[in-house]
């Protein structure tokens, strides 16, 4: 027998539940829209639109169309219930719809964006006749761009769009459902090398060659690997390796990722690496440039009552977690985890009906399949279950609050 409370966050759970079947279609057609015009990083015009048109149909949505950023968008709705000078409760759902280069939307981050979207009518749905709830609640979508390149979300934290968010969900396509899985830090380094073009046959000798300097600073970066901790990564690619056969490379570009589980041990790598590449150009005589040119992503913070809770719902709807979900490892990094740092909150990976790994061409087809559907919706309604819970408990509130704290204590 439910007790009252836990009766109503069942009405409030089915409402929502039905609330997104209703919608399932609109939502695919959301989804495949995004999936079938894919834009990169920061050129998400037509998602973008797309999206702010998805809400904008719905008058009570409040819809700010180039939020901040070009490509950002921000859909608020409520407050509901609660007394007039309450504190509201700002419940966030974050979408992404950016896409890879040469492979579209290999992440799925069409399917971000749907769920984001569902969740957030979702719960608007479980809220709208409530008039008893412990405090008044708002929810807030925000359209999140350029994870993949640029970080959006930490673009958008800079200027202040999380500033009166209290918790935040999305969630990120993968192998398995996982309510919470480690993402690492992540900077990117961006190395250009300066020689002087010659005559590559007539008179070498002349010629200080950029792409040799490309080739060492690879080949130093792939033995320096050896001696890494196991849990660090670096790899790259040679951007610009020069014109043509016979023109001795003046200019050559490479471009790394750096990835460490924790701030200190990054400073550490980025020394090894930039060790690697002045050799280099020591060895060759060139000038070497280098530069960070992305803000660097976060490790994703965990938040044990979220994920629980998430957990407990996403099993009511069928979801089966792992124990140990093996077919990805976490190595792996987004801005979310900046996010993590100022706002409670999770971002689960979920099934979608394929074995195929993420930034693949099959993933591509995957997160564009009729057979990704039933997962994704079904991840939009654990989130937005989840938030029932936090939005009408306020002891519950209070724990994710003091995870939120502890988390942070044992970043320091
Ligand atoms: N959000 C989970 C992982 C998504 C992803 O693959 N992110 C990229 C981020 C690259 C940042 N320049 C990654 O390679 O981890």
């Amino acid at each position: 027998m439910l007790s009252g409370d836990m009766e109503k966050r069942q009405q409030m759970k089915d409402d929502l539940q039905r609330c997104i079947d209703a919608h399932k279609d609109e939502l695919h057609s959301l989804s495949r829209d995004i999936w079938s015009n894919p834009e990169l990083a920061g050129n998400e015009k037509h998602a973008h639109d797309r999206l702010v048109r998805f809400f904008s149909q719905d008058q009570t949505w409040t819809v700010q169309s180039h939020y901040k950023l070009p490509t950002a968008f921000k859909a608020s709705w409520g407050p509901v219930s609660g007394g007039v000078g309450d504190p509201v409760l700002n419940v966030g759902f974050l979408c992404e719809y950016d896409a890879l280069p040469g492979i579209g939307h290999a992440c799925g981050h069409n399917l971000i964006a749907e769920v984001g979207a569902a969740a957030a009518v979702g719960l608007k749905a479980a809220l709208e006749n409530q008039t008893e709830l412990p405090v008044p609640v708002k929810i807030t979508v925000l359209g999140t761009p350029a994870e993949e390149e640029l970080g959006g979300k930490i673009e958008l934290i800079n200027a202040g769009a999380f500033a009166d968010i209290d918790l935040v969900f999305m969630a990120h396509p993968a192998q398995q459902d996982a309510s919470f899985h480690p993402c690492i830090i992540i900077e990117e380094m961006l190395v250009k090398y300066y020689g002087k073009a010659s005559h590559a046959a007539a008179y070498p000798w002349e010629g200080v060659n950029a792409l040799d300097a490309a080739v060492l600073a690879y080949s130093n970066i792939s033995v320096l690997r050896q001696q890494l901790k196991p849990d660090w990564r670096i790899h790259g690619i040679i951007k610009h390796g020069g014109e043509k056969p016979n023109i001795i490379p003046a200019y050559t570009e490479l471009e790394f990722y750096l990835r460490t589980p924790l701030l200190k041990d990054l400073c550490d790598l980025k020394a090894k690496a930039e060790a690697c590449f002045r050799a280099a150009a020591g060895a060759t005589g060139c000038q070497v440039e280098i530069t960070s040119p992305t803000p660097t992503y976060y490790n994703i913070l965990p938040n044990a009552t979220l994920a629980s809770l998430y957990e407990s719902n996403g099993k009511a709807l069928g979801i089966h977690f792992p124990e140990q979900p093996t077919s990805f490892c976490g190595k792996r990094s987004t801005d979310f985890g900046n996010v993590s740092f100022i706002v409670p909150g999770i971002h689960p990976f979920f099934y979608i009906c394929t074995d195929a790994l993420n930034h693949t061409e099959e993933y591509t087809e995957a997160a564009g399949a009729e057979k990704a559907q039933l997962y994704t919706l079904r991840t939009a309604k654990a989130l937005s279950m989840t938030a029932v819970d936090v939005v009408c408990c306020p002891d519950l509130l209070k724990k994710v609050r003091d995870d939120f704290r502890l988390a942070k204590l044992k970043q320091k």
